[in-house]
């Protein structure tokens, strides 16, 4: 079993991974009469392969439980896929290089804080999507198309919360404790 302690999110620590799409940490032009800041192609939308398109959907996903236990991970070889939050929900993200093996040494675990999406280019190894505390809501840009973009690889992970460990109650509220 792969023990990881979730780092906080960063865009550096990310980037051999996909990108961080952050307000925060991103230019911005005016538009529209100086009424809107656009955030302009904040990361790389990657649709490849046959009637590859692009594909926006909403995921609407439970909270999971914290130690995360894993025993895949999974990439998409024909395209990327980015998670947004809708309503500034945590996630754990889990991921590895591209590659047809994992090496257990090259994989991380980070927590976002609620103002971070993440979009993983195409290939990168990830857990699916795990949203902490409470029900997300996430937008979804991923590729649509033929043929298959959808890879398991089993390897066994878990994953803990920096310095805490959280567990889930009866009624899906989280008890931090130290
Ligand atoms: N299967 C699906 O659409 N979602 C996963 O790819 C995921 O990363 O959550
Ligand atoms: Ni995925």
């Amino acid at each position: 079993m792969l023990e990881l302690e979730a780092r906080p999110l960063t865009p550096e620590a990310f980037a051999p991974f996909g990108e961080v799409i952050d307000t925060r940490i991103a230019d911005y032009f005016h538009i529209n009469a100086g009424r809107t800041r656009r955030y302009h192609d904040l990361a790389r939308v990657e649709t490849l392969g046959e009637k590859a398109r692009a594909l926006i959907s909403i995921f609407v996903s439970q909270p999971v439980e914290v130690p995360l236990t894993l025993d895949f991970l999974e990439r998409h070889p024909q395209g990327s896929q980015a998670f947004v939050p809708m309503h500034e929900e945590r996630f754990l993200v889990v991921v590895a290089p591209p590659g047809e093996r994992i090496d257990p040494e090259s994989v991380r675990a980070f927590v976002t804080d609620g103002r971070q999406g993440v979009n993983y280019r195409a290939g990168t190894w990830h857990a699916i999507q795990s949203v902490l505390e409470r029900e997300g809501e996430f937008l979804v840009v991923d590729r649509g198309g033929e043929g298959n973009n959808c890879d398991e690889y089993p390897i066994d992970i878990r994953v803990t919360l920096p310095g805490h460990e959280a567990v889930a109650s009866s009624d899906t509220e989280f008890e931090e404790r130290q």
